[in-house]
């Protein structure tokens, strides 16, 4: 069965203390507006604030914990990086991977990206595998054809136990940060390649089931439209999730 899911990447920004008020802050609104169970929160607070978060969204069922990255390697002598198992310690439900600022300024590649995928799905963590084309990309209008290879050379290396635990992410990146929103018949159109891409990777029924969010400029004024498109399960918000209000109004918008 195919969840919907509103996560907030709240990337580099917030200290411990607006960290703290921004969670507290989304969870009872959450409590206190969300009626029903059509949707899943995810909040992704970089890696200092997990621990406290965790325990502070523990009492409300509808919240659930992401980490910005994880390791590749499971432990060992690899300075700055936090392992799977280390995430999951702390109440970590889901990671982001392959997100375009990280394949952008940390050269991650498909091999890695694979690697973190396992290093997650072996802790039992779900990865939310971004995808998405560059603005020159789409200008040459090679973006399905794009984004259907970020798949090949991930995605489809999963066995179907470890497909069925993640989470998929179309992110444009000509959308992310910029204010110009890919249209809802955009959106659908490419969630509906990524589903049919993934039904001949996997199959028709998982790929059917498989979460779909739509990232890149996401807000309370256009959520609802793009949430109602068939194959848009939810989004990944980035500069709104940092907006309690903001955040909750995208939540609210199915
Ligand atoms: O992870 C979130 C995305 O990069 C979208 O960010 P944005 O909503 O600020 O455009």
């Amino acid at each position: 069965m195919r969840k919907n899911i509103v996560a907030g990447n709240w990337k580099m920004n917030k200290t411990y203390q607006d960290a703290q008020a921004l969670v507290s802050e989304i969870d009872n609104m959450v409590k206190d507006e969300v009626s029903g169970d059509n949707v899943e929160v995810i909040v992704t607070p970089p890696f200092p604030f997990l621990h406290s978060i965790s325990k502070l969204i523990q009492g409300n069922s509808r919240m659930h914990l992401a980490a910005q990255d994880v390791s590749a390697h499971e432990s060992g002598a690899y300075t700055g990086e936090v392992s799977a198992s280390m995430l999951k310690s702390v109440g970590v439900e889901y990671v982001l991977v392959g997100h375009s600022e990280r394949r952008q300024y940390h050269n991650e590649d498909a091999d890695l990206l694979l690697k973190k995928m396992k290093a997650a799905l072996a802790q039992g963590i779900k990865p939310i595998f971004c995808c998405g084309e560059p603005l020159e990309v789409r200008e040459a209008d090679d973006h399905f054809k794009y984004v259907a290879q970020q798949l090949r050379e991930t995605v489809a290396h999963l066995s179907n136990e470890e497909f069925d635990q993640i989470v998929i992410a179309y992110e444009p990146i000509w959308a992310i940060g910029t204010g110009r929103t890919a249209s809802s018949a955009q959106a659908q159109e490419m969630h509906a390649s990524i589903r049919e891409e993934l039904s001949r990777l996997f199959n028709a029924e998982a790929a059917y089931n498989k979460t779909i969010l739509y990232g890149g400029s996401a807000n309370p004024g256009n959520a609802k439209e793009l949430f109602a498109q068939p194959d848009v399960d939810g989004g990944l918000i980035g500069g709104a999730s940092l907006k309690s209000r903001d955040f909750t109004d995208i939540i609210k918008s199915f």
